[in-house]
């Protein structure tokens, strides 16, 4: 079977990258989330001085981007990747509700993007990979053999990030979620930069009424179409 890439863009919180995940785990494919990359930069930047409420000084993140290094590991418990952070593991810290209402005015910076994408662009160079974000299929891998666009109604994307965080013990309120959902979901499509659009030759998936398994075995179908 020939190695491909595959793009999973969309909307927040809508479970790209469970499906991501679980399909490049059973096809021995990397698996990486191009959401973490961004969520890393933006907690680099809250814990080294460069947020002043919510005003970002640009100038400092510009000079700082090339220490940023990230980088993602194996972890043997969850047998997924977790996110590192200059050598360190940042995996729970980058999915606070803090870097959740930073993030996408931090990800709107064209230095920002520009290096994030250099990197994504490396990281996928032998192909048989699967990654997950925004501008995925528009920008990072606009030949990518396979691309699929998620969406959810706001509602929905918001009841599964709040059941998320009461599984894992974390503080949690549905409107805060709902209201930081919509307005990332506006920053993401309104940025000037590589702004989330779906890809003329995505597959568009509305998953607000499947169960996980049922959107899994959708995308397993659609990659065994592609990867013949
Ligand atoms: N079809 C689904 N039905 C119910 N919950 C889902 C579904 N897909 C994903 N989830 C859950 O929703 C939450 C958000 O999913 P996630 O994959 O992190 O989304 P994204 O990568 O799009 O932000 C996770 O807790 C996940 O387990
Ligand atoms: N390729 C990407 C991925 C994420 N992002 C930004 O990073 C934020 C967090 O991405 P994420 O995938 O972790 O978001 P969730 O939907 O998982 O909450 C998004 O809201 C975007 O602002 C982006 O601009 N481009």
């Amino acid at each position: 079977m020939k190695k491909i890439t595959i793009a999973i863009d969309g909307f927040s919180s809508c479970g790209k990258s469970t499906m991501a995940k679980d399909l490049a785990r059973e096809v021995g494919y990397i698996y990486i989330d191009s959401g973490a990359m961004y969520r890393a930069v933006t907690l680099y930047s809250i814990e080294n001085g460069i947020f002043n409420g919510d005003v970002i000084d640009t100038e400092k993140l510009k000079k700082e981007i090339k220490n940023i290094r990230i980088s993602f590991q194996l972890n043997k418990e969850t047998g997924r990747p977790d996110t590192y952070l200059n050598g360190v593991n940042v995996e729970n810290k980058i999915r606070s509700m803090e870097v959740s209402s930073k993030v996408s005015p931090i990800s709107t910076l064209d230095f920002v993007r520009e290096e994030m994408v250099a990197q994504q662009q490396a990281m996928g160079k032998e192909k048989g990979i699967v990654m997950d974000g925004r501008d995925i299929g528009t920008t990072v891998f606009p030949d990518a053999e396979l691309k699929i666009f998620v969406t959810a109604t706001p509602e929905i994307r918001a009841q599964r990030r709040y059941d998320e965080l009461k599984a894992k013990g974390q503080e949690a309120s549905f409107d805060e979620i709902l209201e930081n959902v919509k307005q990332r979901d506006y920053i993401d499509q309104n940025r000037e930069v590589s702004p989330l659009r779906k890809a003329e030759d995505a597959l568009l998936l509305d998953n607000t009424d499947l169960s996980i398994e049922e959107q899994k075995k959708w995308l397993f179908e659609q990659f065994n179409k592609v990867s013949k």
